[in-house]
């Protein structure tokens, strides 16, 4: 490929050639394309450790931060537990800093759990449990990093040959060499729609959400489908209305329950059109919130608050969910529309 030859021969030209994201976007590239490029890179890189798929992390006040470890760390904590230093070739590359150090992930399953945290001094945590607590670009990397770990875990044997799969040294790939079939890692898309008929916004619960919690509508696209039809399909499915138009906001990878691509909406069903018919086997609620009732949320603790009469008051999802900019999106759009 010319850029690396370009890159190896002449990397100040190369510097004045690219912006950073540019070149970290194509040295992302070569790390997954080149193994031998790949294992330097892990020979100066940092890892974020995960136990079973639950991450390390120190918590700081209500807080939970991801802790970087060296490589140097990693190996002296690999030595301590007689294990060969090839384990940290287990990683899976998940990013890297404008500097060009690459960010990996490992899973330490097979070690004993208590025994890594006393001596890194944190604890392996279940995502769900700290995903609203993490800091910045913490909870978007160890979401992604767990996804694909998991999916690591779960495709080591091809489905046509039943043989043992290989992943590349950055996890980017596993191959199957009876065959040469190459898996990817896979995501599944789901549409999710905050309904308007123009003065109100939709919002449901599902009997797993916390109490009081309501969010927009969401759902797994069906093979065959665009999303546009995947948006109508939910809208009927799930409360009985018809979609009049809509348009695309955003996108967010979620890492629950596995890993999915959240493709965010706004649709619109016509005002004399808007009585709900909440399918039962879906959601446990779903109901039309008014401005005030959305902003007096929006003003809230993302978590349950139980009022006098014993009933919940309605809270939304935290600023991380894509929901919740959904949300804010509709309350900016209803500022800036004549009444
Ligand atoms: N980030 C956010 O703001 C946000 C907000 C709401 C929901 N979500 C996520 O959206 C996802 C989908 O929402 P939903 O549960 O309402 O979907 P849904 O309405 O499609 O219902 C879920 C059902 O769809 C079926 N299904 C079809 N394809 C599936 C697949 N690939 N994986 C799993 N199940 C599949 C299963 O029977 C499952 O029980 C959930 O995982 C939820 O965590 C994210
Ligand atoms: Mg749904």
């Amino acid at each position: 490929m010319i850029y690396q030859s370009v890159y190896r021969r002449a990397p100040f030209l190369w510097c004045r050639l690219h912006s950073t994201y540019v070149r970290k976007m194509r040295y992302l590239f070569e790390l997954k394309e080149d193994d031998g490029i790949c294992r330097q890179a892990q020979n100066s890189g940092t890892f974020y450790l995960f136990h079973n798929l639950s991450p390390f992390l120190k918590k700081v006040g209500s807080r939970y931060l991801a802790p970087q470890i060296s490589v140097a760390e990693m190996k002296s904590m690999l030595g301590k537990f007689k294990q060969n230093e090839q384990m940290i070739e287990d990683s899976v590359l998940i990013g890297c800093s404008d500097e060009f150090m690459a960010y990996f992930a490992l899973d330490l399953g097979s070690l004993e759990k208590s025994v890594i945290e006393s001596e890194l001094k944190g604890s392996f945590t279940e995502l769900r449990k700290a995903f609203f607590q993490l800091d910045g670009k913490d909870a978007p990397l160890l979401s992604s990093a767990q996804a694909l770990l998991r999916w690591h875990d779960t495709h080591q044997y091809c489905s046509k040959t039943g043989q043992p799969t290989q992943k590349n040294l950055a996890g980017s790939k596993r191959i199957c060499h009876t065959n040469g079939i190459i898996y990817y890692p896979q995501m599944s898309p789901v549409v999710i729609t905050l309904v308007s008929d123009g003065s109100r916004c939709l919002l449901a619960r599902q009997v797993s959400f916390p109490k009081g919690m309501y969010s927009a509508l969401a759902g797994f696209c069906d093979v065959g489908e665009t999303l546009e039809e995947t948006v109508r399909r939910e809208v009927a499915e799930e409360v009985g209305l018809e979609v009049e138009s809509l348009w695309y906001s955003a996108s967010q990878h979620w890492p629950f329950p596995n890993s999915s691509l959240m493709i965010a909406c706004h649709a619109m069903v016509q005002p004399q059109q808007t009585k709900i018919s909440v399918n039962k086997l879906e959601l446990e609620a779903a109901g039309w919130f008014s401005l005030e009732e959305i902003m007096e949320a929006l003003g809230r603790e993302p978590k349950p608050l139980k009022q006098e009469d014993g009933s919940f008051s309605l809270w939304l999802p935290p600023k991380w969910a894509i929901a919740h900019q959904l949300i804010q999106e509709w309350v900016k759009l209803q500022a800036s529309t004549p009444a």
